[in-house]
């Protein structure tokens, strides 16, 4: 007898050059070793200079993919990346109450590198009031995280106090993402459900080529959690991860290029853990 084949699921847009969304998520799964199963909610028509066309597929849809998915496999963690507009994201969070797909990691994505809008307005509080409680951990780079919060973020206790906002509206562990702004170091922040928190630091690579790292980070969290690891073991392989694969990077198109989801991890990846900055 065969053993189940761990399984984890994405729930995204697509991206036309195969950088960020789904195809970020599945390149991330593959190189972890994990099976991924994946809901499309929106295709865009997109490369690395931009997002030049969105197309929402109806919520019926959303959610016959989802029940084709529930009534057959075996997930053990599922992610969400790109959701697009209210209608989505409430289809997406009745889908994960009716269906158990295991810990929900919850990527708020709301706007691409290149400046364009993924997320409606009027979505925004639909996030916060449907998926917010249900996630396990929710991944906002700093300007999500104001934007969740309706704070502005510009000190490492302005990081810690969004933190405990996002907690208030019902996730359990939060990571709020460094990469934005062009500091020496890249700085993530983590607070767990235990109350432990620290402070994740790496070197900002002086590289274009970042499309898709929040899509990549979270979906190596995902992975890890499928492989059966605690939560912050699986943020620190993650983080790791995802330095590697802007380091070990490669040559593809001329705007923000993407990532090399197969790298290789080194020593050199490790983040410096601190309890304060
Ligand atoms: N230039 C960079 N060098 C090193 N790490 C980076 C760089 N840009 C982003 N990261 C890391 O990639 C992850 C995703 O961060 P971020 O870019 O803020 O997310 P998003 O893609 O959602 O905007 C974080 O762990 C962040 O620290
Ligand atoms: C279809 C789709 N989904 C998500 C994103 C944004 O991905 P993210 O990982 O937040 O990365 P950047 O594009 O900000 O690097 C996208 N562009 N398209």
């Amino acid at each position: 007898m065969v053993n189940e084949t761990p399984q984890v699921m994405t729930i995204a847009g697509t991206d036309s050059s195969g950088g960020a969304g789904m195809t970020a998520d599945l390149n991330t799964f593959a190189a972890h070793g994990i099976y991924g199963a994946n809901i499309v909610v929106s295709v865009t028509a997109q490369n690395t200079l931009g997002v030049q066309h969105v197309h929402m597929l109806p919520p019926d849809m959303v959610m016959a993919q989802l029940q084709s998915v529930a009534d057959d496999l075996a997930i053990r963690a599922v992610k969400t990346g790109m959701l697009g507009d209210a209608a989505t994201v409430k289809t997406v969070a009745q889908g994960l109450q009716q269906f158990n797909f295991g810990p929900l990691i919850l990527d708020p994505v709301m706007v691409a590198k290149g400046g364009a809008q993924l997320l409606s307005d009027e979505a925004v509080a639909t996030v916060r009031t449907t998926l917010m409680p249900l996630a396990t951990l929710i991944t906002p780079n700093i300007p999500e995280a104001e934007v969740l919060t309706g704070r502005t973020i510009q000190s490492p206790s302005d990081i810690m106090a969004a933190a405990d906002r996002l907690h208030s509206f019902g996730t359990k562990n939060i990571l709020i993402k460094g990469g934005h702004g062009n500091a020496h170091m890249v700085t993530d922040y983590v607070r767990l459900e235990n109350g432990e928190h620290f402070w994740l630091q790496t070197t900002r690579f002086d590289t274009p080529r970042t499309h898709g790292t929040g899509d990549t980070i979270s979906a190596a969290i995902t992975a890890q959690l499928g492989l059966g690891v605690t939560l912050k073991t699986a943020i620190m392989h993650a983080k790791a991860y995802v330095d590697a694969t802007i380091r070990d990077g490669i040559a593809v198109g001329h705007g923000h290029g993407p990532l090399n989801h197969f790298p290789k991890v080194t020593a050199e990846n490790q983040p410096e853990v601190y309890d304060e900055i």
